[in-house]
């Protein structure tokens, strides 16, 4: 596609915040009007004309343009926006088409953060959306395939591991931060750390018990089952996978804060609770695993995965190197919070498609509800906590099993 260094996007997941709001993400330059020194005037020419072509012209001025050699990843100054932001105005599926083919980059932001994919969601036009999305996909599997998303060999796609050595952004640090409960304005429960990010917050509940409804829903015998879950944080989860009188409840948690607060409130004696101190990587990775395994030899029925300051390779090398061997092949179930680009309604859907089609390399089937969640968009909810990490009315909610060919 192109070479030019356009905004650079952090997918994170696990609330980590390196989203997409430009104020707070490791936004790589935007080439704007503003940089006009660094851009050949001829250049400069075609690239402002597509803009104007792209907002009002005729999609053969586009096409002629774009032969011209005109650059799409110019973005202007007064707004941030691209030519793709400008189409995505008119409710043209076709020109977004014909500019997304001419090297328009699908995830441009504009000065607030938005794709275009966001303007033609808040102008209800679901076929330029998906216009949109379908080039996202295709363009961040090319560059899977490529090789190139975990590395930054290209500023244009999306970056899947974050690069932030701060407590949310970098799982170590998180690890050493020390962490504080208390109420937020909104009455409910919160962790924090020591730089004031949500680690986990109770407004998550009515979707915690979702996605248990949803790992178990249909099952006859919830005494037997056994169920994996990765990260305690306020215990919201286990403390709904109890009321399912598990045969085995295994609790992974790696932060000694959390692991000294579960100790305190008794959940080392909860029934039939096996609680794993320490990251998942040193227990499910290799050698180790073989122990677990031996607690529950058919594999687990239900296992969930939620931690923080984690990136997308970390859930990508969970669902690859983890989750085949150890999830009980004919009903098992594997969900986990779907943090991924969580400010952006778009980016949200391009990288739950892609971490879809990487499941299915691997033999898992996801399915996924979809779960409106307008708690979350609440003002006190946030109040006292640094940054959102959730930022969407709705949330795309995974179930996967693996696939019986
Ligand atoms: C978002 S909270 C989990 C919230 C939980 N689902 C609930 O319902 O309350 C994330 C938890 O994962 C833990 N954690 C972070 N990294 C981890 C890792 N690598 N291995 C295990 N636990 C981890 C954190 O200490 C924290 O307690």
């Amino acid at each position: 596609m192109l070479n030019q260094p356009i905004s650079l996007h952090s997918v994170s997941q696990y609330r980590s915040l390196l989203t997409l709001n430009p104020a707070s993400s490791p936004v790589n330059p935007v080439i704007m009007a503003d940089d006009t020194e660094e851009i050949p005037s001829e250049l400069l020419t075609l690239a402002q004309a597509l803009l104007v072509a792209s907002k009002s012209g005729s999609l053969q001025n586009v096409k002629d343009l774009l032969a011209q050699g005109a650059p799409t990843w110019y973005q202007d100054e007064d707004l941030g926006w691209s030519c793709l932001h400008y189409a995505a105005e008119r409710r043209m599926p076709e020109l977004l088409e014909t500019l997304l083919e001419g090297g328009a980059v699908w995830n441009a932001m504009d000065s607030w953060g938005r794709t275009a994919g966001e303007i033609c969601l808040s102008l209800g036009d679901r076929a330029g959306w998906e216009v949109i999305r379908n080039d996202g996909i295709r363009s961040e599997m090319l560059a899977h395939f490529l090789g190139g998303t975990s590395s930054s060999s290209s500023a244009t796609h999306l970056k899947l591991r974050a690069n932030d050595q701060s407590s949310a952004g970098n799982n170590e640090v998180f690890l050493k931060s020390k962490l504080t409960w208390d109420l937020g304005e909104d009455g409910k429960e919160r962790v924090l750390d020591a730089d004031g990010n949500g680690v986990m917050m109770g407004w998550e509940e009515p979707l915690m018990k979702q996605h248990v409804a949803l790992m178990i829903a249909g099952r006859p015998d919830t005494v037997g089952l056994a169920v994996l879950n990765i990260g305690f944080g306020l215990g919201i989860i286990d403390r709904i996978i109890q009321s399912e009188s598990p045969r085995l409840h295994i609790i992974v948690e790696a932060h000694s804060d959390v692991l000294a607060h579960m100790k305190a409130t008794g959940v080392y004696d909860w029934p039939n609770v096996k609680v794993l101190e320490g990251r998942w990587q040193d227990h499910l990775i290799g050698k180790n695993l073989k122990r677990v395994l031996e607690l529950s030899a058919d594999g687990f029925d239900a296992i969930f995965m939620d931690t923080f300051a984690e990136g997308y390779e970390d859930l990508k090398t969970f669902f690859e190197s983890v989750v085949p061997d150890i999830l009980e092949p004919q009903q098992g179930v594997f969900s986990f919070w779907n943090g991924l680009g969580a400010t952006n309604a778009t980016i949200h859907a391009v990288s739950s498609s892609l971490a879809e089609l990487h499941m299915e390399d691997v033999g898992l089937h996801v399915q996924w509800q979809d779960v409106p969640i307008a708690e979350s968009q609440r003002e006190e909810v946030w109040k006292g906590v640094r940054r959102r990490y959730w930022d969407l009315p709705g949330y795309k909610l995974p179930i996967a099993k693996m696939c019986m060919h």
